[in-house]
């Protein structure tokens, strides 16, 4: 079957607006540019109306709940959620009930993804059994079950033996680590960023150490290791320093930040509530520059949104109480083009770039590119027209600060394997 996708632009390499056609065959990207339409049959013709066409967008961090929590998110759920978003592969985190840390538990949850998702999802398996930082998870099995790579996302863990030989593991099989860094000794019980603001609410802080501190431990025990290292949702100034320090060094070392890390800071949390708080949290207005000036000089190396959903009742309330996490599929490009782009700080391609064959290349994912030959995997997005995000979101949850908001780079179609999966007003 032949698709055509007419009038619609893609961002080139020097960011500039190409109006092409883009001809799918099947599943796959057979042409990009200008098309005689009347040479080839189409069977069906999808009008971009003047469009951003992009690659699908990659994001390697979400939590979709299932199995286990199946109240806040579910793999269908999350999956459209995704969908809605212009994502057409997603990385999904193994904090669930069970954890997926034997090969039968992680064989089931890939099956429910089998059934349910209508985005490309790669599941990570833990680093430890249970996520504690006691026994390590069988990883050869693991691999062969499927599993993307290991990370105990939600939690630090704890011991730099542990991760020591989680990373020798790893290393021996090709995998990554990816890693949540929070050392729970410098907790404290921190809810939010530590500051003037958690000061002025009177909440208890999280310092910048608690998550820099474990990135320098485990920077030098990749070097020892020779491992992929990949961090996590890095906020702080001193983590990107670290960061940018150890790639100079030439040790294996990537990391992902998120819009809302990008986008706000402590300063812009106003009241005490639960739809403010996530981990790691807002930080301060110079860590937020140093995030900014990370992904620009190359020491961050892509985006990626956290997406954790939870139930209203459990955000609904003090940050004391609060679990920690936003949504993020619904919005991650929009707000990255509406704060970035429109105001002239990232350019559009930078932005595509970070969504799509950045975070690709980091795992080998064959994805993020609208070469001639790989899957078509299409996100197609209105540049021109203002909107508000709304909290009718195809997630189940509806946690995030950014309700309201004004923004553009509506989705208006995404394409997994050249089947349409999202459609405005569909
Ligand atoms: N980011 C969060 O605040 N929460 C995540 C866990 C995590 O990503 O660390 C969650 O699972 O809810
Ligand atoms: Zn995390
Ligand atoms: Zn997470």
């Amino acid at each position: 079957m032949n698709t055509l996708i007419k009038n619609g632009y893609i961002v080139t390499e020097d960011n500039e607006l190409n109006q092409v056609d883009v001809w799918i065959e099947d599943n796959v990207i057979k042409a990009v540019g200008k098309l005689k339409e009347s040479t080839i049959s189409f069977e069906k013709i999808i009008d971009a109306k003047g469009g951003l066409i992009t690659p699908g967008l990659v994001d390697v961090h979400v939590h979709f709940r299932e199995p286990g929590f199946e109240y806040k998110e579910t793999i269908a759920t999350g999956s459209a959620s995704a969908a809605k978003g212009g994502f057409t592969t997603v990385c999904a985190m193994p904090n669930l009930n069970p954890v997926p840390d034997t090969k039968e538990k992680l064989a089931h949850v890939n099956q429910l993804i089998e059934k349910d998702s209508v985005v490309k999802i790669k599941q990570y398996a833990p680093i430890t059994k249970q996520l504690k930082s006691e026994e390590l998870v069988d990883f050869e099995a693991l691999k062969n079950e499927k599993a993307f790579a290991f990370t105990n996302d939600g939690v630090g863990v704890q011991t730099a033996g542990t991760m020591y030989l989680a990373m020798k593991e790893a290393a021996k099989l090709n995998m990554a680590i990816v890693a949540h860094t929070e050392d729970e000794s410098l907790l404290f019980g921190g809810v939010m960023h530590q500051g003037e603001i958690s000061k002025k609410l009177g909440l208890p802080g999280i310092m910048s150490a608690t998550e820099s501190s474990q990135i320098a431990r485990d920077v030098l025990l990749a070097k020892e290791t020779g491992v992929h290292y990949h961090v996590c949702h890095v906020s702080t100034k001193e983590s990107v320093e670290v960061i940018r320090q150890a790639k100079k060094q030439g040790i294996h070392v990537t990391c992902e930040v998120c819009p809302h890390h990008l986008i706000l800071k402590d300063e812009d949390i106003t009241k005490d509530h639960g739809s403010f708080k996530m981990n790691p949290p807002l930080r301060a207005s110079d860590d937020q520059k140093a995030l900014i000036e990370g992904l620009l000089d190359g020491t961050i190396d892509c985006i990626a949104t956290d997406h954790a959903p939870h139930s209203h009742e459990e955000k609904n309330q003090s940050m004391l109480k609060s679990p920690f996490g936003i949504i993020g599929s619904e919005s991650a490009f929009q707000l990255m083009y509406t704060h970035f782009v429109k105001t002239n700080r990232f350019t559009l391609e930078q932005v595509v770039y970070w969504m799509t064959q950045a975070p690709s290349k980091l795992f080998g994912l064959k994805t993020g590119t609208l070469n001639i030959g790989s899957a078509a995997d299409i996100a197609i997005f209105d540049l021109s027209k203002e909107m508000t995000i709304s909290d009718d979101f195809v997630s189940k949850s509806n946690n995030t600060p950014f309700i309201g908001e004004q923004v553009y780079g509506e989705t208006i179609y995404t394409l997994v394997d050249g089947q349409v999966v999202w459609h405005k007003g569909e």
